[in-house]
């Protein structure tokens, strides 16, 4: 194992902030080097306490700063490819909070930067490949013991949407949750993609088409469903049940805590991701780091993110014109393994 990590964190926001704190208090073998945000305080505040590191508002001068190996990208979407490509000009590995890039092309220019390297240097942070329940659903798909997938049915709920969310972000952000894990659970592209919207909930804000339901179709021939909901109001559920040809799993209910008392049961719903992933960001945030200091790139990849962008940009599509919409992919460069679908 080599030195102790030194990671530049772009972003102080929710996820950033929540970042420098896994780094710093959860996460042996790495610690936070330098952060970068436009806005300085938010930089200061989440790095309160912490010692030895460089605050910045510039992303080059963080990446820059003495004891940098590494990069952690928790930016808003539409900032990642600058700050993608900047880690890859300094040869830096790199954590990127999803989406990788929102746009496509965007993305492929990421995808086209790392594979001109000849080496990846990029993680994606789709979470959800490092969640207890999700991996024990994916031992099963891929152990067989119930026979090929048919189906999967997909919950997504969150308390409210944040200002700003767009009935696009539903897809391009929100879903894209869905998007990585159907790909990597079933192994399989996904191919086409129909959106329907019924009446709006009185909850969201005025305009927002919230909540959807996306159906996408699969390589393989598989359907995956997806209820979206940002402004539930209740809780934050994330549910998945795949339904295979001998018998069906289903996960997301393990994180809730029943409490009996006074002659009833009540079951507590997280209220953010924060609180429903806390351990897969742990476990990804860990495994990131332990590769990392070997000098390994693992988990989901460029190829990954730009998947799931296009795939996402053909679900905004959708949302937009109500018709079924194809996914159109480049080919996938030998870096990422070749030709056709996993
Ligand atoms: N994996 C997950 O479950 C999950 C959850 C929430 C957010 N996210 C992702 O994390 C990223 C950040 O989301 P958030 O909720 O923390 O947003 P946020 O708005 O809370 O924070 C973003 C921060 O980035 C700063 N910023 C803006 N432009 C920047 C730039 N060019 N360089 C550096 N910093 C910049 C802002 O000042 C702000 O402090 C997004 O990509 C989002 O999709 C992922
Ligand atoms: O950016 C967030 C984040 O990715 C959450 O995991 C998801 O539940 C939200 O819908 C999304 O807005």
């Amino acid at each position: 194992m080599g030195d102790v990590l030194g990671v530049a964190v772009l972003g102080a926001g929710h996820m950033g902030a929540d970042h420098i704190r896994r780094l710093d208090q959860v996460v042996s073998g790495a610690r936070v080097a330098a952060v970068a945000d436009p806005d300085p305080e938010r930089a200061k505040e989440a790095v309160a306490g912490i010692e030895g590191v460089s605050v910045h508002t510039e992303t080059a001068a963080a990446l820059d700063a003495p004891g940098v190996g590494a990069v952690l990208i928790a930016s808003p979407g539409p900032a990642h490819e600058e700050a993608l490509l900047a880690a890859f000009e300094r040869g830096l590995p790199v954590l990127c909070e999803k989406p990788m890039v929102p746009d496509s092309t965007g993305a492929l220019r990421v995808v086209e930067a790392e594979a001109r390297l000849g080496r990846r240097l990029a993680r994606i942070g789709f979470m959800r490949r490092y969640d207890a329940e999700y991996r024990t659903l994916k031992s099963l798909l891929d152990g067989g013991r119930l026979g090929r997938p048919l189906m999967l049915h997909c919950v997504h709920r969150n308390v409210s949407s944040p200002p700003g969310f767009t009935s696009a972000m539903l897809v391009n952000s929100s879903v894209s949750h869905e998007i990585d894990a159907a790909r990597w659970l079933l192994g399989q592209e996904l191919t086409a993609v129909t959106v329907l919207r019924p009446r709006p909930s009185a909850g969201a804000p005025e305009g927002l088409l919230d909540p959807q339901f996306v159906v996408f179709e699969t390589s393989a021939g598989a359907l995956v469903d997806v209820e979206v909901f940002v402004n539930c109001g209740f809780g934050y559920q994330v549910r998945c049940e795949a339904v295979c040809e001998r018998g069906s799993a289903r996960i997301g209910e393990a994180h809730t805590m029943v409490v009996t008392a006074d002659g009833g049961a009540r079951a507590e719903v997280p209220q953010d991701y924060l609180v429903r992933f806390a351990d897969a960001y742990d476990r990804e945030v860990r495994d990131w780091v332990d590769a990392t200091r070997r000098g390994r790139v693992t988990g989901p990849g460029a190829w990954d993110g730009y998947a799931a962008s296009v795939v996402a940009e053909a679900g905004v599509r959708a949302l937009g014109t109500g018709a079924r919409t194809t996914v159109e992919m480049v080919e996938r460069p030998a870096l990422y393994g070749g030709t056709g679908t996993r």
